[in-house]
C-alpha cells in the first residue's frame, strides 16, 4: 500500500477537485462518515467530545460531530478558533445550526473532558507544522491527562505527516482512523506509539488516481509481499532452490549461525553451507543437520584457494552473525570483493564495515541490515537522530550506497537503490531478544538463493519474520518467544501467504 507524505494530501485533494470534479466537502463528509462507523465498534460509549482545531480536520471533526448526534448520542464540540474557512465553515454553520453544545473557553475543557467516553481529535491534520505552543499545546496536554479512549482523525494532532519527528506535545491516541491512505510517520516506529491502532479508511479518492499518483514510500502489505513468493515445482531438484553460505560464528557466538541456518533452510533454500572457525565446526554439525560445514584457516594466504573454491559453490552469501570483529578485516575484505552474488551483510560484518570505514565494498546486490545502533556506525548521525527521520535517512543511505539497507526495529525500514522505502510493520515485541536478527538474515539468504532479488528478498523477508513472531505470538503471547522458535514458524508465515 502506498504511504503519502503531508504534502501529497493536498495534491490529491487537488487531483480529485480538478479531474474527477469530487469537491473537498465530499471527501470531507466521507472522512466523518468513515470515523463514525469506526465508533460504532465500540458499545457502551455514548458521550462524545470532538475537539475541532481551524483546518479541514477540524472540519472533518464537525462531519464526525453532527453524524453522532443525527445518531441519538451525546456529542459536543470544542472549537479552537472561531473563524473557520472554506468546507470545515459550512459544516460549523450546520453544526450551529443544531443543538449541538459549542465550547470556547478553555477552562471549560476540563469538566467537559471529565463527562466524555470519547475524545475525538479533530484539532490538527496532516496540515499541522513546526512546533506546538499556547493554546493548542494546553489542549493536547489535557487531552493526553484525561485518561478518556482518544480517537484520532487522520492523524494524531502535532505529529508531521512525514520528516522529523520533533519531540513536542503530541496527542496519544488509543486509535487513528486515517483517511485514504496511510501517513509515512503513521507507520514508524515512533509515529506508532501516538496512533494507537491504526485504521485506514476509504474515503471515496478515486482508485484511478490512486492507481497513478507516484509515492516513494511504501507499507508493507499483503499485497505486496504475495506477489514475491519464490515458486515451487513438482519437477524439482535441490538445485533448483539455489545455494548459500553463512560466514560466521566466533568462540562464545556459535548459536548466531546455528539460528541463521536453520532459518534459511526453512525459507526453502535448496543447498546450505556454513563457513566457520574450526573450533565450531562440531558443534555446527551437531546442531545443523541438514547444512554442510566448511571449516576457515587461520592463515588467509594461504586459505585464499581453498576459500576461492568454497565461495563458488553459491549464488548468495551472509556474512556477519556471531563473526566477531578481531582480525576479520582481511578475510572480509577479501570475501566481499571476490563473492560475485548476492551478499547480506550482517551485525559484526556491519561492525567491520564501520571499523575499515570503505564503503566502495558495497555493491547493488548487497543488503546491509542494521540495527540502529550499526546503522549509527556505520552512518556517524546518533541513534536518536535516525529514529526521529528513519525514512528519509534511510531513503538518503540507500541511494548513495546503491544498494538495500533494512533498518530494523519495530517498524522496520528497507530502502532501495533507487530510492523507493518499504515500511514493515509485521513482528512484536516478542521479538526483542537477542538472536532474532540472525534469523531473519538467514531467512533473507533462503529467499535470495531462490531467485529473488535483494530488493525482493529484502522485502518478503522482512515481513515473513515478522510474521512468523505474529502467529506464534497469537497462540502463545510475547514473553517466551524465542528466536528459535521463528524457523518452525516460517512454515506457518509461508502457509498463510500461499
Ligand atoms: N484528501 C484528503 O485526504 C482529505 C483530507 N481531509 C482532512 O484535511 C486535513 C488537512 O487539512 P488542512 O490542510 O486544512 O490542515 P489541518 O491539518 O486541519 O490544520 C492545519 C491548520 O492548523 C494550523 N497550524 C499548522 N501548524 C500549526 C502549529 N504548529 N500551531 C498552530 N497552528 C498550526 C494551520 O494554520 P496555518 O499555518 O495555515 O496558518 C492550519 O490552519 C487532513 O488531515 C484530513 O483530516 C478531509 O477534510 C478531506 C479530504
Ligand atoms: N518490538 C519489536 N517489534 C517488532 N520487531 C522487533 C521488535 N524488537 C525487535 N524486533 C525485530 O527483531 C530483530 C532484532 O534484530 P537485531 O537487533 O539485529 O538482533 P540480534 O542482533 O540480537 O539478532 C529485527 O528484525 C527487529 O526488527
Ligand atoms: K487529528
Amino acid at each position: 500500500m502506498k504511504a503519502l507524505k503531508g504534502s501529497d494530501v493536498k495534491k490529491i485533494d487537488l487531483l480529485c477537485q480538478e479531474k474527477y470534479k469530487i469537491p473537498t466537502l465530499l471527501l470531507m463528509e466521507h472522512s466523518g462518515l468513515k470515523v463514525v462507523e469506526e465508533i460504532q465498534h465500540y458499545p457502551g460509549h455514548t458521550k462524545f467530545t470532538v475537539i475541532v482545531g481551524k483546518g479541514n480536520n477540524g472540519g472533518d471533526g464537525l462531519v464526525v460531530a453532527r453524524l453522532l448526534h443525527l445518531k441519538g448520542f451525546s456529542v459536543k464540540v470544542f472549537l479552537t478558533e472561531e473563524n473557520l474557512q472554506g468546507d470545515a465553515k459550512i459544516n460549523l454553520e450546520i453544526v450551529k445550526s443544531l443543538p449541538i453544545p459549542l465550547f470556547r473557553d478553555l477552562p471549560s475543557l476540563d469538566r467537559i473532558l471529565e463527562e466524555t467516553d470519547v475524545i475525538i481529535d479533530g484539532l490538527f491534520g496532516v496540515g499541522f507544522k513546526g512546533t506546538i505552543g499556547g493554546i493548542a499545546k494546553e489542549i493536547v496536554q489535557k487531552i493526553n491527562s484525561s485518561g478518556k479512549y482518544v480517537l484520532c482523525i487522520d492523524i494524531p494532532s502535532g505529529l508531521a505527516g512525514d520528516g522529523p519527528m520533533e519531540n513536542r506535545e503530541i496527542v496519544k491516541g488509543d486509535k487513528t482512523v486515517t483517511l485514504g491512505l496511510p501517513k509515512e510517520n503513521l507507520l514508524l516506529s515512533k509515529g506508532r506509539v501516538y496512533a494507537g491502532e491504526l485504521v485506514v479508511k476509504d474515503i471515496g479518492i478515486p482508485p484511478e488516481l490512486i492507481n497513478q499518483y507516484k509515492t516513494d514510500t511504501y507499507w508493507l502489505t499483503e499485497d505486496i509481499v504475495k506477489k514475491l513468493l519464490p515458486k515451487r515445482s513438482q519437477d524439482s531438484h535441490k538445485g533448483s532452490y539455489g545455494t548459500g553460505i553463512i560466514v560466521g560464528g566466533s568462540k562464545g557466538m556459535s548459536g548466531a549461525v546455528i539460528l541463521a541456518a536453520h532459518a534459511a533452510l526453512r525459507a526453502g533454500i535448496g543447498l546450505l553451507y556454513t563457513l566457520v572457525d574450526r573450533e565450531l565446526v562440531n558443534t555446527i554439525e551437531t546442531s545443523s543437520y541438514e547444512s554442510i560445514t566448511l571449516e576457515m584457516e587461520e592463515d588467509l594466504e594461504k586459505f585464499k584457494p581453498i576459500l576461492v573454491n568454497y565461495l563458488a559453490k553459491a549464488q548468495s552469501l551472509l556474512i556477519g552473525p556471531g563473526f566477531s570483529t578481531n582480525n576479520r578485516e582481511e578475510l572480509f575484505i577479501y570475501i566481499l570483493n571476490n563473492f560475485p552474488g548476492k551478499i547480506i551483510i550482517d551485525g559484526d560484518g556491519l561492525n567491520l564495515l564501520a571499523k575499515i570505514q570503505d564503503y566502495s565494498l558495497i555493491r547493488e546486490n548487497h543488503i546491509l541490515t542494521p540495527h540502529p545502533k550499526e546503522m549509527s556506525r556505520i552512518i556517524g548521525l546518533t541513534v536518536e537522530e535516525i529514529l526521529k527521520d528513519s525514512i528519509n535517512i534511510v531513503r538518503e543511505y540507500s541511494k548513495k550506497y546503491r544498494c538495500t539497507i533494512v533498518l530494523k526495529g519495530s517498524t522496520t525500514c528497507i530502502g532501495t537503490k533507487n530510492g523507493e522505502v518499504f515500511l514493515n510493520t509485521t513482528g512484536n515485541n516478542g521479538l526483542a531478544t537477542g538472536g532474532s536478527g540472525d534469523v531473519l538474515g538467514g531467512i533473507i539468504l533462503g529467499l535470495l538463493a531462490q531467485g529473488l532479488s535483494v530488493e525482493e528478498g529484502a522485502q518478503l523477508g522482512v515481513y515473513l519474520h515478522g510474521l512468523a513472531a505474529d502467529i506464534i505470538a497469537e497462540e502463545k503471547g510475547y514473553f517466551s518467544l524465542l528466536p528459535r522458535d521463528l524457523p518452525e514458524a516460517l512454515a506457518l508465515a509461508f502457509k498463510k501467504l500461499y
